[in-house]
């Protein structure tokens, strides 16, 4: 990342807004979208490569690239213009037949590329960063291991270091869970399509075992893989059958702006009783955490979707008590706004959230007690009581989303510094430029 154009203090004093905003938001390209995109562009071969519109820069997407290239896929980007060009001289395969790959602390990009390199024909070993040698993944390489890939973490641990050793993989029938993770789902979803013939398997059949988490990134997948042309029918609701030999050669795709991103901005109107659009989104969209605004909505903020995007009034918060399981990337968001209503707030369904870039219930449950309200934690969830916030230094545990959520505390309440701000990079390397533009 160190060609990207921001710098971070070590520490970054948050000043609370003088005038209510109101105003418009431009945010990145999705990162959900943007990694999906780079896989299936690779995969899919369209003959004079695939441009990829609206993309993310940023420290998962720049891993995902970078592990790519190292995979013998051609990868062109041209940041000022958010395009990537991606281009395969092995359609629907992978052309290294060695790789050693870092892929930092990007969920998606390990997951998704586990399964890829399943693909090829070699030796592949994945590896990150300390917190991704914590992170699950045990169950995906059990089902690559169903499809008679040898996958396995080198530590034993049921996490990375992954070490791949594939003859390619041959369309088959594999049992998979996804109660920890949605992206291992995901993952071998969009490889399966690109599996090798098999005369006793006509297609891969995947059957999920047990409840599944973060359901609205299962959607995306499967939206984005009809795009590129692949079939997915559903036997029954815990079942999928890919058939080999579908596909679509796709040029150009456009990225969506990411909706995580946005809860920052929506939930900033809602905080400082605002008004904000963020651009080029709606209702309609791949990423289920654009409904992150109907929570708002349920505290008491008017939301209004029209074609310039969707806009949150902020209104008196009232406390909601909401299964977040759908958009759990959302939950830290939620954390600050519970701050400021009138009573408390409780997230349920989460504990999921334990295994991201920190265990996200203890830390929000920490940080926000630092600031002053009132928590309750639970094993998959919490409750927030509000009660009167003292501005401090919040710790922000390496999760880009733990920093741009305590943030957002600092527009109402003096004395918030943030810890280690630029973490950020994770997903929205520009984050305090945009937060700024609350001020105009
Ligand atoms: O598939 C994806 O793009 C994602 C799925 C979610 O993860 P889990 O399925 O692990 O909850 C989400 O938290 C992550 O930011 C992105
Ligand atoms: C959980 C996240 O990312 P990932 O799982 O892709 O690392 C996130 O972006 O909040």
């Amino acid at each position: 990342m160190s060609e990207l154009a921001f710098t971070y203090p070590a520490r970054l004093p948050i000043v609370p807004l003088t005038a209510t905003p109101k105003t418009s938001a431009a945010v990145p390209g999705s990162k959900s979208i943007t990694n999906r995109a780079l896989v299936l562009a690779a995969l899919g071969g369209a003959p004079d490569g695939c441009l990829l519109t609206g993309a993310l820069r940023s420290e998962d997407t720049e891993v995902m690239i970078d592990c790519l290239r190292r995979l013998g896929i051609q990868v062109q980007e041209d940041w000022a213009a958010a395009t990537i060009r991606v281009n395969n001289p092995v359609p629907g395969g992978i052309p290294a037949t060695v790789a050693d790959l870092f892929v930092g602390n990007s969920g998606t990009t390990v997951r998704f590329l586990a399964a890829m390199v399943a693909l090829g024909r070699g030796r592949y070993r994945l590896d990150g960063i300390p917190r991704m040698r914590e992170r699950p993944i045990r169950d995906l390489l059990d089902a690559l291991a169903q499809l008679g890939v040898k996958a396995e973490s080198e530590t034993g641990t049921g996490c990375p270091p992954v070490v791949i050793e594939s003859e390619g993989f041959r369309a088959g029938s594999v049992r998979i869970r996804a109660d920890k993770s949605s992206q291992f789902l995901s993952a071998l979803l969009m490889a399966a399509a690109y599996a090798g013939d098999n005369p006793d398997h006509a297609a891969t059949t995947i059957h999920l075992d047990g409840p599944r988490v973060s359901e609205p990134y299962i959607d995306m997948t499967l939206a984005m893989m009809r795009t590129w042309g692949l079939v997915v029918e559903r036997p029954a609701p815990d079942a999928f059958r890919i058939p080999t030999g579908h596909r679509t050669a796709v040029a150009e795709y456009a990225i969506e702006p990411d909706a995580s991103a946005a809860s920052y901005f929506w939930a900033a109107a809602a905080i400082t009783g605002g008004r904000v659009t963020v651009r080029d989104l709606t209702k309609a969209s791949l990423q289920g955490d654009v409904l992150f605004v109907d929570v708002l909505e349920q505290m008491g903020c008017r939301v209004e979707e029209c074609e310039s995007g969707i806009t949150v009034h902020g209104r008196p918060l009232a406390g909601v008590d909401v299964d977040m399981n759908a958009i759990s990337d959302t939950v830290m968001t939620l954390g600050a706004v519970a701050c400021f209503a009138t009573g408390p707030t409780t997230i349920r369904n989460v504990a999921h959230i334990r295994h991201k870039e920190t265990d996200r219930i203890a830390a929000v449950a920490t940080e926000l007690r630092k600031l002053g309200a009132g928590v309750d934690e639970f094993a998959d969830g919490l409750t927030i009581t509000p009660r009167p916030l003292t501005g401090c230094a919040v710790d922000t545990y390496n999760d880009h989303r733990m920093a741009m959520s305590l943030a957002l505390i600092g527009l109402r309440i003096s004395g918030v510094v943030v810890n280690d701000p630029g973490c950020v990079v994770k997903t929205y390397p520009g984050f305090w430029q945009d937060l700024e533009k609350l001020r105009r």
